[in-house]
């Protein structure tokens, strides 16, 4: 029996995040306290080791990750020789992070500290990229990591060229930890299928960041933002969303395969919105966002907002533009693609379904010569 889009289907054990009767947790922690107390780096180290840090343990990834943050200056020279203004962001990611690789001695080494130096390199590199990215487009010099700034803080800094306050970390280190990880999505799938064959680390990164690029997939909480301007008042909320319904379109930033009751990152990324929309004095973005989410629960049943939609809300109050929003995802789920990547190392097999052929029978060939 085929399942269409494997809905159900368990095709592997994984000992890094569940979902279970719609709760998260990753390696057993729940959700609702990691994105309450956690640093990001935190749940890197969680996600990678399986335990906790102590103090000295934290202190140390969080050196790590500072000190392998720099981007290779050829890589930065390319950048700069091409029209980055009319190319995809993501596609930008996606062929960074294959830069790395040309940088790396050990890139094709699946010896465990080689991949462990390699994942320390490729989680700090790929923020650098997107911040780095960002600046070069418009004209900016790109900013140097700080070694005495967190994660989520040096992202902030590296692509605004400010420290951000107190509430601007917290909501960025959030989004951050919410994203990091979630069993055997898509780009997740992706990246085991890929190291599965004994592909090298990159090739898995590359494979996972073309997977999420997808407006199915991460690529819809840039596409929550576009709706939400398309809409532009509150007022408009219903007709909008109303006419999407009646013509069959999805709405970005709703439903999902797994959740069935709600995505429990939505309330944190909610909450967050609310906070920061108050802050810039951009209530609308809030309100509208919320009228939309109670629209689709009046008119469609088994609908609820799923992680992308007041994620993008959230980064739009960082004064972060929306096609930056699905690479922002990546920099969070490479920590989560990095374990799982790991895992599949060690414990693996090649992966390879079958498909239920369902094309003609029996052909007898026509030499070329003799065809219409
Ligand atoms: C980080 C993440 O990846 S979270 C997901 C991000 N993606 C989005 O927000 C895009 C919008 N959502 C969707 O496309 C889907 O809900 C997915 C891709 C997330 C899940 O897809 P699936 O489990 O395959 O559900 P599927 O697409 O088959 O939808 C089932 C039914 O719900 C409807 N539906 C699902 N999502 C939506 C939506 N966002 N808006 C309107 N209708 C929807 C479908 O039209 C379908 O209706 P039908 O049975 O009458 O044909
Ligand atoms: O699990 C999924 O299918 C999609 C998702 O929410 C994620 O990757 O965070």
């Amino acid at each position: 029996m085929v399942v269409k889009g494997l809905e159900g289907v368990v095709a592997t054990q994984s000992s890094i995040s569940s979902i279970i009767d719609d709760t998260l947790t990753y390696v057993g922690y729940g959700i609702d306290e990691l994105a309450q107390f956690c640093s990001f780096e935190e749940v890197v180290y969680l996600l990678w080791h399986q335990r906790l840090p102590n103090k000295q343990e934290l202190e140390e990834i969080r050196k790590e990750l500072a000190l392998n943050a720099s981007i290779p200056s050829n890589i930065i020279h390319y950048l700069k020789g091409i029209p980055l203004n009319k190319i995809n962001p993501m596609a930008v990611v996606r062929t960074g992070v294959s830069l790395f690789s040309f940088y790396d001695k050990d890139a094709d080494s699946l010896d465990k500290e080689a991949l462990y130096v390699k994942s320390l390199k490729v989680q700090a590199k790929i923020s650098t990229l997107v911040a780095m990215f960002s600046r070069l487009r418009k004209g900016l010099d790109p900013i140097a990591p700080r070694k005495d700034l967190g994660f989520a803080a040096n992202f902030l800094y590296m692509l605004n060229g400010r420290v951000p306050n107190e509430i601007e970390e917290e909501a960025f280190n959030k989004a951050l930890v919410l994203h990091a990880d979630h069993e055997l999505n898509a780009s997740t799938f992706t990246a085991r299928v890929c190291v599965g064959t004994l592909s090298d680390v990159y090739s898995g990164m590359t494979a996972a960041i073309g997977a999420l690029k997808g407006p199915l997939h991460g690529g819809a909480n840039e596409n929550v933002m576009k709706m939400l301007m398309e809409i532009g008042e509150l007022d408009n909320v219903e007709s909008y969303i109303l006419e999407k319904l009646e013509k069959k379109e999805k709405i970005m930033g709703f439903g999902h395969r797994v959740y069935q009751q709600g995505d429990p990152r939505t309330k944190h990324l909610k909450d967050m919105s609310r906070r920061l929309c108050d802050i810039t004095g951009n209530q609308k973005w809030y309100e509208m966002s919320v009228k939309v989410e109670e629209l689709l629960a009046e008119k469609k049943k088994n609908l609820p907002p799923n992680v992308d939609f007041y994620s993008a809300t959230v980064y739009h109050s960082l004064g972060i533009d929306s096609d930056l929003f699905t690479p922002i995802f990546a920099v969070a789920r490479t920590s989560g693609w990095l374990a799982h990547i790991m895992e599949q190392y060690e414990n693996n097999r090649l992966i390879r379904p079958r498909a239920d052929y369902t094309g003609p029978d029996k052909q007898v060939y026509v030499p070329l010569e003799q065809r219409d």
